[in-house]
């Protein structure tokens, strides 16, 4: 699903943020990303839909070259892939509803699939009574649980997560780790959560790499 060949990832040419990478992540694997902060964590998740592009290497997304590829291609790679924030990231102007909605009206599903599916969605992590609530009527581990439903809502391939608990309390932590497991488990999806904490007893089998000052080692 990632295939990482001496990449080399830098925002400004004088410094490289990720130096030498190189990893592979099979397909329905669940891997957890650790690392110092400011090692580099966020910046190769960015790599991996594109919000940062490639200095050096080859990263192969879903069979994808990521190396100078086209705004179109790139669009088309994002089709699959469904990203969740520590900060949740939901328009506020919009019900939760709405919100889950859009990656759905992004890839051209009409408004009643949309609708249809956002609903179903709801209900998966048991919001399904708020529907027509704004994110700021709601808690951070349920906006969190929107950004969940959000991220599914295309049936992506891939799910990327860049510290998903990171503002939550421990019952909603628990919440987000299941959803993100059921996901994994039960609907085939890979998923590559960035955390400086993986959680204990997780339960399925998971992979983890770390990233120390811009270099990737393979955990387990
Ligand atoms: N948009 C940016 N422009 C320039 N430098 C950046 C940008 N974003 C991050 N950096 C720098 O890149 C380095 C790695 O940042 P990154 O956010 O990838 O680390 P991280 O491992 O995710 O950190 P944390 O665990 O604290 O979130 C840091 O030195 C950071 O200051």
């Amino acid at each position: 699903m990632i295939k990482a060949k001496n990449i080399y990832l830098a925002y400004d040419e004088n410094k490289f943020i990720i130096k030498k990478g190189n990893f592979a992540i099979n397909s329905k694997e669940f891997i957890f990303i650790g690392g110092t902060s400011g090692s580099g964590k966020s910046t190769l998740l960015k790599s991996f839909y594109g919000d940062i592009g490639l200095k050096h290497g080859s990263l192969n997304i879903d069979g994808q070259e990521m190396y100078n590829i086209s705004a179109k291609m790139l669009r088309k790679v994002r089709r699959d892939i469904g990203i969740i924030f520590q900060d949740y990231k939901l328009i506020h102007e919009w019900t939760i509803e709405e919100n889950i909605m859009i990656p759905l009206k992004i890839n051209g599903y009409s408004n009643e699939i949309s609708r249809d599916q956002a609903t179903k969605l709801l209900h998966h992590v048991k919001l399904g009574h708020r529907a027509g609530y704004y994110p700021n009527e709601l808690s951070g581990g349920e906006q969190q649980r929107v950004a969940v439903a959000r991220a599914l809502a295309h049936n992506p391939k891939l799910i990327i997560a860049d510290e998903p608990t990171g503002n939550l309390d421990d019952y909603s932590a628990e919440v987000v780790w299941n959803l993100l497991k059921g996901a994994n488990e039960q609907l085939g999806i890979t998923v590559v959560v960035v955390t400086h904490r993986v959680p204990k007893n997780f339960g399925i089998r998971f992979r983890q790499l770390s990233i120390e000052d811009g270099i990737i080692y393979e955990v387990s």
